[in-house]
């Protein structure tokens, strides 16, 4: 069986795929201080818990953190008794082109998407990520991932405002009941909720005008669908469209169901 893992800035997803199915989908904080065997007492525990007896024969990793992957190959060396697959490493190839400029390193979780948003949906898509960023990636119509946008996350942006601003308390997001906010929370999550609305159209609008085709609109995390209330914004919503990247790159390099 397969150990997927998604490590982005903010948090780390770990999913068993058994060939078929996933098994199960478990979230921690990225943190590159935890050891292999932090990890792995973490896992177990987790997969004990759930009754889960999953033999762990194949590891792949994609992470935004390069310090974290250090951790992560010793956890898969001495734990599973297996060298991890890690994209964006020459020897994990990939079953799209990259077009973009030399020596652009894109991240892995956007080409994970792109393979993963190919392998579901074809071509002529972009893919929106709500994650630490908001990532719109475009791909072309035989897969290839040929740019994209990055934006502030939406956490994020709360975040700043909160961090910069004396008076601003941390609030989450929610869609406001009016646009118009008559206290101070109501201001900031109309600004932010009604912000990521237009930043969303506006951008799939014109990445459209500007390649000149129809696009199809892909979005993942688990935000995405809290600013799709109308059903106007994207076509498809995907929770953890990275994961399922993994296990379709995984199948490209090892001709494995499993
Ligand atoms: N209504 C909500 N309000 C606040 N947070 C939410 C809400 N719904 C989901 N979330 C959080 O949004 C985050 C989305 O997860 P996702 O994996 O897409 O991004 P991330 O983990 O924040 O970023 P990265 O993948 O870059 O680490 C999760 O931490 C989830 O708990
Ligand atoms: C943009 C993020 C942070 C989104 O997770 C990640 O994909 C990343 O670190 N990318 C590197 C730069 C790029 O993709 O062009
Ligand atoms: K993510």
């Amino acid at each position: 069986m397969l150990l997927a893992i998604d490590c982005g800035n903010t948090n780390t997803v770990f999913s068993i795929w058994d060939g078929t199915r996933f098994l199960a989908t478990w979230r921690t904080s990225t943190e590159h201080q935890r050891t292999a065997d932090q990890y792995y007492v973490w896992l177990s525990t987790l997969m004990e818990f759930q009754k889960i007896e999953a033999d762990i024969t194949d590891v792949i990793i994609s992470s935004t953190v390069p310090r974290v992957v250090f951790n992560l190959r010793v956890l898969s060396d001495r734990y599973f008794g297996t060298r991890p697959l890690v994209v964006g490493r020459p020897d994990c190839a990939l079953p799209v082109e990259v077009r973009v400029d030399a020596g652009t390193a894109v991240g892995p979780d956007r080409l994970v998407n792109t393979v993963a948003g190919h392998h579901l949906f074809g071509g002529d898509l972009i893919v929106v990520d709500f994650g630490t960023a908001t990532t719109f990636d475009v791909i072309d119509s035989d897969g290839a991932y040929v740019g994209g946008v990055i934006a502030p996350g939406v956490n994020l942006s709360l975040e700043a405002l909160h961090q910069a601003a004396a008076a601003l308390p941390h609030v989450d997001v929610t869609r406001p009941q009016k646009v118009v906010g008559t206290n101070t929370v109501a201001c900031m999550q109309s600004g932010v909720f009604w912000g990521y609305v237009g930043l969303v159209r506006e951008i799939c609008a014109r990445i459209k005008e500007e390649r000149g085709r129809a696009m199809k609109v892909i979005s993942t995390g688990g935000l995405a669908p809290l600013f799709n209330q109308a059903g106007e914004l994207y076509d498809e919503w995907v929770d953890d469209l990275t994961i399922h990247g993994l296990t379709v790159i995984h199948k490209y390099n090892t001709g494995a169901t499993a």
